[in-house]
């Protein structure tokens, strides 16, 4: 497999807008865009930094992993994105491997990507996102 870059950092808040004021009106970064990905139960928006982005995530119901997370953790980075080139591939090759996986198949994630993470028991204590989308 081959991991590409750090697509995103997703970071868990209680509200992406009073987080807004930090990362855009304060750091400056510019805003591109929220969308709700109902599956996953959060609202997501995305700032470019360089090659990557941090993914404001706040939770639309409280049992999302979001919303658990907060409650478990506080607010901060709740996940740490890889985009791959191919993700069926990736997920094959990990659980060949024995990384255990959340997602045997990819969902789908904020801008058409396609996801799956791997649970934070197999990878040092960090949830990984694997993504595959079109190049920007
Ligand atoms: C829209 C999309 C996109 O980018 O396009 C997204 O990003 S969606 C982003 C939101 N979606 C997701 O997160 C989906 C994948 N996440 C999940 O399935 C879940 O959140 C799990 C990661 C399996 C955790 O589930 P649950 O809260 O029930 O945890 P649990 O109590 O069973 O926790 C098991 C152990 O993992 C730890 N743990 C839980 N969440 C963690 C996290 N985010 N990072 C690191 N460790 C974490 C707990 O502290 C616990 O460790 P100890 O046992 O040592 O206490
Ligand atoms: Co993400």
């Amino acid at each position: 497999m081959k991991v590409l870059k750090v697509d995103h950092i997703g970071i868990a808040v209680k509200s992406i807008d009073a987080a807004k004021k930090l990362y855009h009106d304060i750091l400056g970064l510019d805003d591109a865009g929220s969308e709700t990905v109902e599956e996953q139960k959060v609202t997501t928006a995305f700032f470019p930094v360089g090659d990557t982005e941090v993914e404001l995530l706040e939770s639309t119901a409280p049992d999302g992993p979001v919303a658990k997370y907060i409650e478990k953790r506080g607010e901060g980075i709740q996940h740490i994105a890889f985009r791959v080139e191919n993700i069926e591939a990736a997920l094959a090759e990990l659980k060949e491997k024995g990384i255990q996986l959340i997602d045997e198949k990819p969902r789908r994630g904020a801008g058409g990507a396609k996801i799956a993470f791997l649970h934070p028991k197999s990878t040092y204590g960090v949830l990984v996102e694997l993504c595959e989308r079109e190049a920007h």
